[in-house]
């Protein structure tokens, strides 16, 4: 249940990213009905480059169905999409992909029985347009593998590398798919409720994980949790019934009593 605490954002200090050109991702004017249901209502978003973002709102506000919006999971009835200046919105999840796009996978896209390593080669893999045959050059295979461990190493996971993947802890398989998006090498992530089942002490490792990525990657991430999205997060959007009530600062939406009226009787406290 949501909280509002007063902890610092561990973010404050951090230095800004470089944020020279079109922004990492631009919503504008996105839309989607289910049937009668207007789920998403005229959203509008821009992550600039490195950002830290959170989408938070009650349950059924249209986040999950905006993350799907994005990815091209589900298709928008109307709005516009642009990745780093390129207009999106036509194109399928893995053209967004292939653009710099990146969205968690739910746990089975996992291969259980294979490693850690041999999980983030297989992403790895694909960026280099490799398709895991045996006929590929050694000297490919060898830069596979160097880029898979500098990947878990600069994530803190080498200790990781050679467990199979259904050996680990549930929080541990999240963070592998973390990394698993960013075999890939995107310039936007998108993370639906990472922490979710994860006990606390995980999800904030998680979490101080998500903060330590390069600052070339935006991360845009839906959070129940508020303490970890004060963690996290330099910028925050509030959805409620499918529309934006407000954007703003940790500090902006700490303050604001339309805000606080949304959680108001959950579980607020000043
Ligand atoms: N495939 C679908 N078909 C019909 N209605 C849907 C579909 N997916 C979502 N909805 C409805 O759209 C609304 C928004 O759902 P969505 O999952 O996007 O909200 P959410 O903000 O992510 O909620 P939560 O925080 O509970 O995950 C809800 O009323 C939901 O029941």
């Amino acid at each position: 249940m949501a909280v509002i605490s007063q902890e610092a954002p561990a973010s404050a200090q951090r230095t800004l990213a470089a944020t020279e050109g079109p922004p990492a991702l631009a919503v504008r004017g996105l839309n989607k009905h289910y049937g009668a249901l207007h789920v998403t209502r005229d959203v509008s978003l821009t992550l600039e480059r490195g950002a830290r973002h959170a989408i938070i709102g009650p349950n059924g506000a249209g986040k999950t169905t905006l993350i799907h919006q994005i990815s091209g999971l589900q298709k928008s009835g109307s709005g516009q999409i642009q990745l780093l200046g390129v207009d999106i919105t036509r194109f399928s999840p893995e053209r967004r992909a292939r653009h710099g796009l990146a969205r968690t996978f739910q746990i089975n896209a996992l291969f259980t029985r294979l490693t850690v390593m041999e999980n983030i080669g297989l992403a790895v893999s694909a960026r280099h347009g490799l398709d895991g045959s045996l006929g590929r050059p050694l000297q490919s295979r060898a830069q596979v593998l160097d880029d898979a461990a500098a990947l878990l190493s600069q994530l803190g996971l080498l200790d990781l590398a050679e467990r199979r993947v259904a050996e680990l802890a549930y929080g541990q398989r999240r963070m592998v798919e973390i990394a698993l998006a960013l075999g890939t090498r995107p310039r936007v992530l998108l993370l639906d409720e990472p922490a979710a089942g994860v006990p606390s002490d995980e999800g904030k490792r998680l979490f101080d994980l998500l903060d330590r990525l390069p600052e070339d990657v935006a991360v845009l991430v839906i959070e129940h949790d508020m303490g970890l999205v004060f963690r996290f997060a330099r910028r925050i959007t509030v959805m409620v019934e499918g529309q934006v009530l407000v954007e703003g600062s940790v500090a902006d939406i700490r303050a604001d009593p339309r805000v606080r009226e949304v959680y108001l009787g959950n579980s607020h406290r000043d």
